[in-house]
């Protein structure tokens, strides 16, 4: 059955591997032939592209030499018989077809489907396209036709369609091989594949539609999942008590703001504040506290120099949250590892993982919020790197430095110390600004001050932070500013 929008598409997520041994298992184990699997996903990708696009009447098909093409000739067919008018366009050798996908290409020639050559720039009248030229078969970069053809499909004025994966996509990894089609739509079969949702894979996939091919869930629940999928309703904090008061909701400590960069400290204080905790208090320069202080009242800010100014602060805090504008400096240093030595729960971002990167130790009472970027130093790698398998680094990070690993980016990743990365969808390209960060960093702090453990306050506080930013951006992306997602917190922690 088809399920498509966040919260009722499966929250299992596999890799490709996994889902070529479900469909083994459906047909060798099942007994339901893979022609049959073929249909059913043809049917299903035709049904959701008319979902789609309900006025649609002309389509065409590119087709690769696997299984993903014999997807594509079984909706040629079915477009056919629905009086559309369809091309296929064969990719790689016709003679290289083999069994269903053979089978499916004879059904599409015998209903006298036109079958035409790829000829650049492309697809001429067609309203819309369907992408079956690689799916999970995909192993290396593509290159030659495959990349031309891909490049032409991206060129397409009209609504593109991926079957099971956008082509040129890594099903495990979300990252792009070579080059990968931007669809509009993709529709995946019997099991989710983990990289539709991470990297690259939010960009290239466009909505997302799900079809188990009326396959039982055995063919699922044989394999375990590789990471999951977040869902609205997943770890909500409790109703607050009638009878609550401020020192029930625990104390955040927020140390950064090195001069120049107050305003990282304050906004990691008023997202805590924002998300429910009793009481926050900023440890910044001395010449920042007064400023704080007057723009947000609510937030106890102090202006520390040394060690000993920060003790009584240390003490008082529930939660630390470390890093907003913090610098690398010895002052850095010094606040930094008096944080770390004061045992308290904190969440380590921006600058502070810079000095970690330094001066690598683990702990298991962090939670650490790297950027890309800042995964790289802390793993030795390249940003880029960090992006080609951003679920081997998240787990990589968490292995390393122990605690929680939050890998930020389209699709940020959650790795704690037992269990697979969890994955959040929400979000959008105008929190690409500065500040949402630090304001990620206190929802994180706020959640854990509300004793949320820190598995689930990671996972909450990435789901609350990107649907903050999803509701501000309503009045467009473009100009987002991390003020307003903090003023969306509100809304969205009270849902
Ligand atoms: N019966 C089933 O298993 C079902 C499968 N479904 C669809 O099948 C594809 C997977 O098909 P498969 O034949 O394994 O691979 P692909 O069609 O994805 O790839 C074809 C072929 O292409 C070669 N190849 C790989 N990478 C490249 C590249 N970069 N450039 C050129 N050629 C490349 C490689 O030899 C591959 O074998 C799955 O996604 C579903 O769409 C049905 O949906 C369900 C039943
Ligand atoms: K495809």
């Amino acid at each position: 059955m088809p399920s498509h929008s966040n919260d009722t598409l499966p929250t299992s997520l596999f890799t490709a591997a996994q889902v070529r041994a479900m469909d083994r298992h459906a047909i060798d184990g099942l007994g339901i032939p893979g022609l049959e699997l073929m249909h059913r996903a043809g049917t299903a990708t035709f049904a959701a592209l008319r979902r789609r696009w309900p006025d649609a009447k002309t389509l065409s098909v590119v087709c690769g030499p696997g299984n993903n093409g014999g997807d594509g000739y079984v909706i040629a067919r079915l477009a056919l018989a629905a009086g559309f008018d369809v091309r296929a366009y064969p990719v790689g050798p016709l003679e290289r077809l083999r069994g269903d996908a053979a089978a499916a290409f004879a059904e599409y020639r015998d209903a006298e489907g036109p079958v035409l050559n790829f000829i650049p720039p492309g697809f001429e009248g067609a309203e819309i396209l369907v992408d079956a030229l690689l799916g999970t078969g995909l192993d290396r970069d593509v290159a030659g036709e495959y990349a031309a053809v891909i490049e032409a499909i991206n060129d397409f004025p009209g609504g593109v369609v991926a079957v099971d994966i956008p082509s040129g996509l890594n099903a495990d990894t979300g990252a792009v091989m070579g080059n990968a089609v931007h669809a509009d739509l993709t529709v995946s079969f019997i099991g989710l594949k983990q990289g539709l949702f991470t990297g690259a894979g939010p960009a290239h996939c466009g909505e997302i539609v799900f079809d188990d091919l009326d396959t039982p869930p055995e063919v699922r629940l044989e394999q375990t999942p590789s990471s999951r999928l977040l869902r609205s309703g997943d770890f909500a904090l409790p109703p607050r008590r009638r009878d609550a008061h401020k020192g029930q909701c625990g104390h955040v400590l927020v140390i950064g703001g090195e001069c120049g960069y107050s305003g990282a400290a304050r906004m990691a204080g008023e997202a805590a504040a924002r998300i429910g905790a009793g009481l926050v208090s900023i440890a910044t320069r001395a010449a920042h506290a007064a400023l704080i202080n007057l723009g947000r009242p609510e937030l106890m800010a102090h202006g520390v120099e040394s060690t000993e100014q920060l003790q009584p602060l240390l003490q008082r805090a529930s939660v630390l949250a470390v890093g907003p504008g913090l610098g690398c400096s010895d002052w850095a240093k010094t606040l930094f590892d008096a944080a770390i030595a004061s045992g308290k729960p904190l969440v380590v971002d921006a600058d502070a993982l810079n000095l970690l990167a330094e001066h690598p130790r683990s702990s298991d009472h962090w939670l650490l919020t790297p950027h890309p970027g800042e995964a790289a130093r802390l793993l030795g790698l390249s940003a880029a790197e960090i992006q080609r398998d951003r679920f081997a680094a998240v787990t990589a990070l968490q292995r390393r430095y122990g605690g929680i690993a939050v890998l930020k980016g389209a699709g940020t990743l959650i790795a704690g110390p037992a269990g697979v990365p969890h994955v959040a969808r929400w979000g959008n390209p105008g929190m690409a600004s500065g500040g949402m960060g630090d304001v990620l960093t206190g929802v994180i702090a706020g959640l854990l001050a509300q004793h949320l453990p820190p598995f689930e306050a990671a996972c909450l506080g990435v789901r609350i932070h990107g649907q903050a930013g999803d509701l501000a951006a309503s009045a467009g992306e473009r100009g987002l500013l991390a003020g307003d997602v903090i003023e969306a917190l509100r809304t969205c922690v009270n849902r």
